[in-house]
């Protein structure tokens, strides 16, 4: 069995599904006639899939397609769906529209139901979840046959942890737990890897370097996974595309670069990074701006907003002239508020970057603006 448990049904408590909603529950009503399997190129499709708490639509209309060995992150602020929508996925959430296939075979519709257990879908929380009383190895091999042990090694052996196979879960770090959490839910080596927050239990530097290490042993096992955060910073370090979940929609997927680089929409620019706007006169590749003419990140013509980004602006001598209004050093990076052409800009700049409050300043854009509709 893959699904050991549930953390946030077993804990909370809180979740009050509907009757049909458990896991488990093996038969609900006959399944409506399947129609041919898709491609098996889709590892996990979630189509137009709706998931109500009463007559609270939690989960709207989210479409989301994973290819073979693809990492995507399910990025969005606390509320917007992303757990549930993951629930639905494992098999702990009965979805009210849509439906949801694992390698093309049907497993979850308003009609059909394949209990999480029978899905073949791994499951990876913030709480490692481990057994207590079982070593490091008893761990990762729960749910492998005698003649799998080679599988145990192998893995630790990827994880890094040789020699930590016979410890129990307390004499672990909190990175090491995290890593056997992984592991165990790789070993039956299932379908797909469902990973809800599972860095937000450690500190700043391991955060890094676990995102790291766990994307890394994701691609070395060529596991499919999606991955719930609320972290751009995670979801943009480790997946290879990111969905944007914004009000239980999923509003934009794109690779962590084009959502920074050139978002779709002014709502998922702002997932992708600090986001400010100048308004512009677009004429295709440019547009005219307080900033001067700027080149843009696709064409445009008309009125329009452009995003800027704090961290595009530079200080330059012969850049549109701007006067430091207010510096805050924060280490790294001093932020700068700019009075530029009548209108307050931020930018964030290099420490080393020396202006003071009164200076006026040349600035320039190093990165092409992104033009919105004005109307948006
Ligand atoms: N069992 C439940 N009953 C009723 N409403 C629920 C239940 N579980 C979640 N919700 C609501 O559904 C919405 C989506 O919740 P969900 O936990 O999926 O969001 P999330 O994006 O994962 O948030 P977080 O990052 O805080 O975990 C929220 O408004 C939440 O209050």
């Amino acid at each position: 069995m893959l699904v050991q448990r549930c953390p946030r049904s077993s804990s909370s408590g809180s979740r009050s599904s509907p009757s049909w909603c458990w896991p488990g529950e093996a038969t609900l009503r006959p399944s409506n006639p399947e129609p041919a399997p898709r491609p098996a190129a889709e590892a996990l499709r979630i189509d137009a899939v709706d998931v109500h708490y009463g007559r609270f639509r939690a989960v709207r209309g989210a479409t989301l397609v994973l290819a073979p060995g693809e990492l995507v992150a399910l990025l969005g602020r606390s509320g917007s769906g992303k757990t549930t929508l993951l629930r639905a996925v494992a098999g702990f959430e009965r979805v009210t529209g849509g439906e949801i296939r694992l390698a093309g075979e049907l497993i979850e519709s308003p009609l059909h139901h394949v209990p999480a257990h029978r899905r073949s879908v791994g499951l990876v929380f913030q709480e490692y979840a481990l057994f207590p009383n079982q070593t490091v190895a008893g761990n990762i091999g729960y749910g492998l046959s005698r003649g799998e042990r080679g599988r145990v090694e192998s893995l630790l052996r990827m994880a890094h942890l040789e020699g930590l196979e016979g410890r129990y879960p307390h004499q672990l770090s909190g990175g090491q737990q995290q890593r056997v959490a992984l592991l165990r839910s790789l070993a039956p080596r299932p379908r797909v890897l469902l990973l809800d927050e599972p860095f937000s239990n450690l500190d700043a530097g391991l955060r890094v370097q676990m995102r790291d290490e766990v994307a890394a042993i994701l691609r070395a096992e060529g596991m499919t996974a999606l991955l719930v955060t609320h972290d751009r910073a995670d979801a943009m370090a480790i997946a290879d595309r990111v969905a944007v979940m914004d009000g239980g929609e999923i509003i934009e997927v794109a690779t962590p670069r084009a959502l920074y680089f050139e978002p779709a929409t002014r709502t998922a620019a702002s997932y992708g990074g600090d986001v400010q706007f100048v308004p512009g006169e677009a004429f295709g590749a440019a547009a005219e701006s307080p900033l001067g003419q700027l080149p843009l990140a696709r064409p445009f013509r008309g009125p329009c907003d452009l995003l800027i980004r704090p961290e595009w602006l530079r200080l330059r001598h012969g850049g549109t002239p701007a006067q430091v209004c207010a510096r805050r050093f924060e280490g790294a990076v001093t932020r700068l508020d700019l009075a530029v052409g009548g209108q307050l800009l931020r930018m964030t700049a290099a420490s080393s970057e020396l202006a003071d409050p009164g200076d006026v300043v040349g600035v320039t854009v190093a990165v092409p603006a992104v033009p919105f509709p004005r109307s948006e």
